[in-house]
């Protein structure tokens, strides 16, 4: 009788090195036969052949350049790559499947709205990220997605957004008093984002969270890092948290220390506060509306439908309190670069905020639809600087997707798509498509003049009943914000020694790809109006 062997018995009987060589020369086949069968399908869409994925450890390390693209590259690229189709695919010759990339709206809305009737679902590689402390609303799909979305869509309520303008309204009076400013003629800022950071913070820990801090004393922990700094520095390494094994960061170097602390600092920051509100639901009290009360309730909740686990209560925790400050810090910050640039239009922006609310009161809510002009400063930014910069989507069956031909071609072509296909919605692409805006890199805010709130024809926070829960949260604040410091001051480019407007422009306002897409450092001088 022939004794067969298992494929694992033959590994078993060779030697590490030859096992580690057939492995490799098994995946090397495997690879280029789907090479090989990638290329031998009918191309729909224009093809890019770089080594590797964007996404993969290699995108990650190495720059973008002619010949190779690392994760920043659609925003690296953003004026090439489409220039001849809105959907491009790549087919990465050493390493990694082949992926959609789409600057197309309409495809956008064919594979992002996330109904239970899609095609199209979140994978998980898409939001590694912020599933690294757990599960959350941001990362789950399907069944999962819905139960976070009923449990914490009701705290997103009129009263929320009231009391996120209050305290805008607040936060904006102490700044003003804490560092100092109010006597002053001119103030110079190195650093926009340390202010923009540390506002939309203190809004979303009083606001969302229910923790009660303000501009002079923020929430911070009792080991010397605050709360800031500990999530800059996870939003910045993020990439490298992911990639490599946890005792990496044990190697005893300043950059994988401070990674270590901010890291244990979340963790802890997020357990203490889950264990004191655990204790408030449990206590027989009325119940708070905010978002975190939600999240522990549900967490509390015999099992059922709409129970959070421990780990999807801190999931969310983390992801609320990076939704919901990093993207509109970086985003006013970009707001306030571009205004600084463009004084004709702040001058504009500053004689309807006169109009509307006059100089001897601070904005109230009400006045929030009165400030169109206000609100488009803030929306040219996002589409300029789209935070939330690439939505992941795989086909979760074969389908057909409606794709618009080339501009000047007119109709739509149907393109079969097979299971598994791997499609990604770039914000950056999208937002900078001249087919949807004219001068698409021109910062015109009058684009938006007049467009009631929550029209979706603003894209950039998504579309259909997966787009950002936190629109609304992020444009209140945003308004308030806005209103309240241009009134009070004229915005303008702090330059270096001998610098050009045109040349603060080139160093400032190029933008980077951390956890979100941001402008680098922006430098400004306010200098108060009369
Ligand atoms: C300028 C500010 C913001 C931008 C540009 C932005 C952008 C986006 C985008 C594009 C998505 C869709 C992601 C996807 O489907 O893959 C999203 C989802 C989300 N955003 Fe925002 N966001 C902003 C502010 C906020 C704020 C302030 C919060 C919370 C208070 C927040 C919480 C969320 C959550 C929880 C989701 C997931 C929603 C779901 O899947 O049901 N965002 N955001």
């Amino acid at each position: 009788m022939p004794s067969w062997s298992t494929p694992l018995s033959v590994l078993e009987r060779m030697d590490l090195k030859s096992a580690l060589v057939t492995l490799l020369g098994v995946s090397i086949v495997m690879h280029l036969l789907n090479l090989f069968n990638m290329l031998r399908a009918k191309a729909y869409f224009p093809r890019m052949f770089p080594p590797f994925q964007p996404f993969g450890l290699p995108g990650v390390l190495l720059p973008t350049n002619s010949w190779f693209i690392g994760y920043q590259w659609h925003w690296v690229r953003r004026f090439q790559t489409y220039t001849r189709n809105d959907t491009v695919e790549i087919v990465p010759l050493i390493l990694g499947g082949s992926n959609l990339w789409t600057s197309n709206v309409d495809v956008a809305r064919q594979v992002a709205v996330g109904s239970h009737r899609s095609s199209w679902f979140k994978p998980r590689e898409g939001s590694l990220a912020l599933s690294y402390w757990g599960s959350n609303i941001i990362a789950a799909d399907g069944q999962l997605w819905r139960k976070h979305r009923r449990i914490v869509g009701p705290a997103f309520s009129t009263d929320l957004y009231k009391l996120v303008w209050k305290q805008s309204q607040d936060n904006y009076n102490d700044m003003m008093q804490a560092e100092g400013w109010t006597g002053l003629e001119s103030v110079d800022i190195p650093v926009i984002q340390n202010i923009t950071i540390k506002f939309a913070l203190l809004i979303i820990c009083n606001c969302g969270f229910g923790l009660p801090s303000t501009w002079a004393a923020p929430t911070t922990d009792d080991g010397g890092m605050s709360m800031q700094t500990a999530l800059q520095i996870v939003s910045v390494h993020h990439l490298s948290m992911i990639f490599l094994p946890k005792w990496f960061f044990y190697f005893p170097t300043k950059t994988f220390k401070q990674i270590r602390t901010a890291r244990n600092l979340l963790v802890n920051f997020m357990q203490t506060q889950a264990a004191e509100r655990k204790v408030d639901v449990t206590s027989g009290k009325p119940l708070q509306s905010d978002l975190f009360t939600k999240l522990v309730a549900a967490n509390q909740e015999e099992e059922g439908k709409y129970t959070l686990s421990d780990d999807e209560l801190i999931g969310n925790i983390f992801a609320f309190m990076f939704a919901g400050h990093e993207t509109t810090a970086h985003t006013l910050a970009a707001a306030l670069g571009l205004i600084a640039l463009h004084q004709s239009t702040q001058d504009e922006v500053v004689q309807q905020i006169i109009d509307v609310i006059g100089c001897d009161r601070d904005p109230e809510y009400e006045d929030y639809n009165k400030l169109d002009k206000v609100l488009a400063i803030f929306y040219e930014a996002v589409r300029l600087y789209p935070a939330g910069h690439i939505m992941m989507r795989e086909a979760a069956e074969d389908t057909i997707l409606q794709v618009p031909n080339p501009i000047g071609q007119g109709g739509f072509t149907a393109v079969p798509i097979k299971k598994g296909t791997k499609l990604n919605v770039d914000m950056i692409g999208m937002q900078y498509n001249p087919r949807h805006f004219e001068d698409p890199a021109e910062f015109r805010p009058s684009r938006w003049y007049g467009l009631p709130t929550d029209s979706e024809a603003f894209t950039a926070f998504s579309v259909g009943t997966r787009a950002c829960i936190g629109r609304r949260f992020a444009t209140i604040e945003a308004t308030c914000f806005l209103a309240m410091l241009l009134r009070d001051w004229r915005v303008k480019p702090l330059l270096s020694e001998g610098e050009t407007t045109s040349e603060w422009r080139k160093r400032v306002l190029d933008g980077h790809i951390a956890l979100t897409l941001a402008a680098h450092d922006i430098p400004l001088t306010l200098e108060r109006r009369r």
